[in-house]
């Protein structure tokens, strides 16, 4: 890596293309500078006009990290390997070897960082609608802003080929950008929307021959999603979900990626895996309830939850698998022994924080292999479940389910588990849900309960919301 202070990029890049030609591979060219403060969803929106089918948003619930991603200066993909996971580990490692940083200070969460996800399940038959979306797909953008602990950055990646012109003129671009992001307004509009659900009866006969698997010993646990289809009469603006999101799941990871007409997008509570240095935290998010009309039916429906014999199987089914994984890869785990409640807007889960210290420099994407799905949104024993999803579930879950987020080039990133999402595709959005299914399930509520799930992604795109009472 190579350090330099801070200039046009202009004459960086052509540091980068003589240095790709003198070494006859890509190499990246990496800006990072301090700016005042800009609103990230209007950044987002500012890209709109240049840059729409390659925006990403990423916050975590904290709001210490936010980043949004415009354009793309490289991508990485994989379909059909065995080792997706160590397939991008080892081409990210290949690329960021080289890469000059035209700054001396790139705190955690800016410079070259890559952005994307994974397919819950590469070998399920696959339909059209995820046709955009690879197995493993992870994107650097060409413009990224990074609000982290308040503070705000901008990156600006090129990745220098041998036979690269450089005409670009990327400070222009930049510029044009950061005054556009601070004069746009976000408006949130309400259109009236058709919604049809996929198979409801279907899925709950799934649910019934699932609980019985439980039963007879075939497996511990199985997660079934269903899907809806939301049907508007003009195109959804993905903006505006987002603000819905931000605005109604402040205690969710935020997320949107989009890949030409289709955009994943969602507001999920569920941490997978963060990793800081050497530090690895993951969350236990399973079993759940909904949320109380007062703050007392609110804590006796808290308390239930905390008390629920089929909810605790559930979440307890999820703990014995992360806390075994952890401890393959760190030490100095800790864990509280009985789970917590974590509350958002529509919903209640079980919940339990695990972390520890890598050992033997675990990474971070082995630590996403190693827990890839979680009987959260998979079942137990893992492989077993999976192949009854495969066998019972009725929809293509593409990367719904699945982990996704960034990561840098000190192997420092978080992934989330892709839930209480939809994909976008015009004036379409496809939505899923899923239940882990344990002996005690029972159809209907936990058709009731993937009600719950579907509330935060229909209240965001602007419709009436479907009340369940149970
Ligand atoms: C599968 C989903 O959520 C998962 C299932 C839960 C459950 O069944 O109680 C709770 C949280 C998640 O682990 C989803 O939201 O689609
Ligand atoms: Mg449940």
């Amino acid at each position: 890596m190579v350090m330099i202070q801070q200039g046009s990029m202009k004459a960086y890049i052509q540091k980068g293309i003589n240095r790709s030609k003198e070494m006859s591979t890509p190499i990246i060219v990496s800006r990072v500078r301090e700016i005042k403060n800009i609103d990230p969803l209007l950044f987002f929106d500012a890209g709109k006009k240049d840059y729409l089918g390659e925006r990403t948003f990423w916050a975590d619930p904290t709001n210490q990290t936010i980043m949004v991603g415009l354009g793309k200066a490289y991508t990485i993909k994989n379909d059909g390997s065995t080792n997706r996971f160590g397939r991008i580990e080892s081409d990210w490692k290949r690329l960021i070897k080289n890469q000059i940083v035209v700054d001396n200070y790139a705190p955690y969460g800016t410079g070259p960082l890559l952005f994307g996800g994974f397919s819950f399940d590469p070998l399920k038959d696959k339909t059209g609608l995820w046709d955009r979306f690879s197995d493993a797909q992870f994107v650097l953008p060409l413009f990224m802003l990074s609000i982290i602990d308040g503070k705000t950055w901008l990156t600006t990646n090129v990745v220098c080929q041998q036979d690269m012109d450089n005409e670009c003129e990327i400070d222009l671009i930049e510029d044009t950008l950061l005054t556009a992001a601070v004069k746009i307004q976000i408006r949130t509009e309400e259109f009236p929307f058709e919604k049809t659900e996929i198979e409801p009866v279907k899925w709950m006969d799934s649910v019934k021959e699932a609980a019985k698997n439980v039963r007879d010993g075939e497996v511990e646990k199985i997660v079934l999603a269903r899907e809806i289809r939301v049907l508007f009469s003009q195109s959804i603006k993905t903006e505006s979900v987002l603000a819905n999101l931000k605005e109604q799941q402040p205690m969710s990871y935020l997320f949107a990626f989009e890949n030409g007409e289709s955009c994943f997008i969602g507001a999920s509570p569920e941490r997978l895996i963060k990793k800081e240095k050497d530090e690895f935290l993951t969350t236990c998010l399973a079993g759940s309830i909904k949320r109380g009309k007062t703050q007392s039916e609110d804590e006796s429906l808290a308390n239930e939850l905390l008390s629920d014999q089929k909810n605790l199987v559930e979440h307890d089914v999820v703990v014995q698998m992360i806390k075994e994984a952890m401890q393959g890869a760190c030490t100095e785990i800790t864990s509280p022994n009985e789970p917590g409640i974590y509350k958002m807007r529509d919903i209640q889960h079980l919940f339990t924080p695990v972390s520890g210290r890598s050992k033997d420099g675990v990474s971070l994407l082995e630590m996403v292999k190693k827990l890839h799905p979680t009987p959260a949104l998979g079942g137990q024993p893992q492989q077993k479940a999976i192949e009854k999803i495969r066998e019972l579930e009725l929809l293509d879950r593409g990367w719904y389910g699945s982990p996704i987020g960034w990561i840098d080039a000190h192997d420092n990133g978080e992934f989330a588990v892709a839930i209480r999402s939809g994909l976008l595709q015009g004036n379409e959005a496809y939505l899923f849900a899923g239940c882990g299914i344990v002996g005690d399930s029972e159809p209907e509520s936990e058709y009731n309960e993937t009600n719950i799930k579907f509330k935060p992604m229909l209240s965001a795109l602007g419709g009436k919301i479907n009340e369940v009472d149970e």
